[in-house]
């Protein structure tokens, strides 16, 4: 298929009518989070994929606004025929708490004093942003995603999403990222703070209604951490030891090499679309992150429900592979279903904004390997053998569906009946369920693929599987329509 945009786009905003309570235990008033999505939600509600951003991102992920160069920040990833496919699933976007584009921050006004929050903004932590999304998700009543996607601090939060909220996902894609911030990593985010609070025109981050802010600071940051975000390698390849504009070199301090000009450049575009204060808050949450408990990953990740397929990027130096490897046996420890894959690219950490080919090969794999468990209602209304045919018609009617299956005391199928073995009753005479449904139903198991499932109910000509574990106890309900919704490509 054919891979496109998904257009013309727009950000929304959601306001939330009940306080924020943080982790720190101060509480936000009057949130705001900036969102996009595209893709329609299906019927079932299950086709929602939540996407998180890195550090500097917004919720602008694919597609054009009027005013764009560029396109969202993972076009690549977002659209038709891709990965993310918009014609498959329905994917939500939003700008983290904290930000500075759209979803409250620091920049924003503080209802308490009608002035704009500077320090007064509270300090907010990687749980906090998912906090603060999953009121968004449910606001758009969605109670179980389908997946959460993200890189780098996307990626803290995909990890966090799982520990946080179990029920709430069936599949994780947390990319070059790790599961606690590195001494290192602090370190860079450290330098980075210095560099915005030693700029005199950071006022204690009062600047925003100062003719200047601390630029020179918030570039002299974007600078630093953007060489963490690159490779030896690509440095090499993009710049080698060129000379900017000069055949020779100046013998001062003036600008020499090119990738001294490529620096500069990043630095000044930063200043451009980034807040100084949210860069404050935002690093310290990545710093804060730390999803070991009592200093164990594995007893972190104890509670985790969801399928979790790892991404690392070999030449990424900020977040190496190792660390990604770390959460990866952590999860095996718990036997949470697992894989594991590492891009090859030159590119380093920045790759996974641009290796477009192998993201899209592992994420598309990984989510259109869909089983039985990731698609069936789990709320199936199951009947008892004795019931009343006429009652039986009624809670088809009211849950608007055509098969109920029969269970025992232990909720282990005997039959099931279907709308049409109802009107064979009437034709019929008959009063019992006993006389009508069907005993030798065909089944199928929480793990089994849907490409298995479709084909059962074909060589069957058959709308609807039960879904049993081992001892034949019901689990779900599987029907076309909700097969069709998924793979209606
Ligand atoms: C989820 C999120 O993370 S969202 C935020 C992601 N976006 C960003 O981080 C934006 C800034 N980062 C970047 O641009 C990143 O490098 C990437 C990964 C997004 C893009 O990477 P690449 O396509 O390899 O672009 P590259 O790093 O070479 O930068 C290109 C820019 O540098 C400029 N540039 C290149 N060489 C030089 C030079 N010698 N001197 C001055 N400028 C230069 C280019 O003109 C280009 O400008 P433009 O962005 O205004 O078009
Ligand atoms: N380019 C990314 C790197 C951080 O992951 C950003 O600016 O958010």
């Amino acid at each position: 298929m054919k891979k496109e945009s998904v257009g013309s786009v727009e950000t929304k905003f959601f306001n939330m009518d009940k306080d924020l309570k943080l982790e720190s235990g101060k509480v936000l008033k009057d949130v705001t989070i900036a969102y996009e999505t595209y893709g329609k939600l299906n019927k079932e509600k299950n086709n929602a994929i939540l996407v998180c951003h890195a550090l500097s991102g917004d919720a602008h992920a694919a597609g054009w606004h009027d005013e764009d160069r560029k396109p969202g920040w993972w076009e690549i990833l977002i659209g038709p025929g891709k990965a993310l496919d918009s014609e498959k699933y329905f994917i939500i976007s939003s700008n983290i708490l904290g930000g500075c584009s759209g979803s409250t921050g620091p920049s924003s006004i503080n209802p308490a004093t009608g002035k704009t929050y500077n320090l007064d903004f509270p300090v907010i932590t990687i749980k906090d942003m998912v906090k603060a999304q999953k009121k968004l998700v449910e606001n758009l009543n969605i109670d179980k995603l389908l997946a959460v996607v993200g890189g780098s601090m996307g990626g803290m939060q995909v990890l966090q999403w799982i520990v946080s909220y179990p029920d709430m996902v069936k599949k994780a894609i947390p990319i070059a990222t790790t599961a606690h911030s590195s001494p290192q990593q602090i370190a860079f985010n450290e330098v980075g703070r210095q560099a915005i609070i030693t700029d005199p025109h950071w006022n204690d981050g009062d600047y925003y209604d100062k003719e200047i802010g601390p630029r020179n600071g918030l570039a002299l940051a974007r600078m630093i951490a953007h060489i963490t975000y690159l490779s030896d390698e690509s440095m090499y390849e993009k710049f080698g030891r060129d000379l900017k504009d000069k055949k020779e070199v100046s013998y001062d301090f003036s600008m020499d090499f090119q990738v001294e000009s490529y620096l500069h450049y990043q630095g000044d575009a930063f200043v451009k679309r980034f807040d100084a204060n949210s860069y404050l808050y935002i690093t310290k949450a990545i710093d804060y992150f730390d999803l070991s408990s009592n200093g164990s990953l594995i007893e972190g990740f104890r509670n985790i429900k969801s399928k979790v397929q790892i991404i690392a990027i070999d030449s990424d130096w900020l977040y190496p592979p190792d660390q990604l490897k770390d959460v990866l046996m952590a999860l095996n420890a718990n036997n949470v279903d697992v894989s594991y894959a590492e891009l090859k690219s030159t590119y380093g950490h920045d790759a996974f904004l641009l290796e477009g080919g192998q993201l899209n090969y592992v994420v598309a794999n990984f989510l259109t390997n869909t089983l039985a468990e990731d698609l069936m209602d789990e709320n199936v209304s199951a009947i008892k053998k004795d019931m009343e045919l006429k009652d039986v018609a009624m809670l088809m009617m009211a849950d608007y569906v055509t098969h109920l299956p029969v269970v025992d005391e232990d909720n282990r199928l005997l039959g099931i009946v279907t709308a049409w073995d109802l009107s064979k009753s009437i034709a019929l005479n008959c009063s019992s369920l006993d006389e009508i449904m069907t005993k030798n139903v065909i089944t199928c198991k929480s793990d089994e693929t849907i490409d298995s499932i479709s084909r059962k109910m074909r060589e069957n000509d058959i709308s609807c599987l039960p879904v049993v574990d081992d001892d034949f106890k019901v689990e779900g309900i599987i029907t076309t329509d909700q097969i069709s919704h998924l793979l209606s490509d």
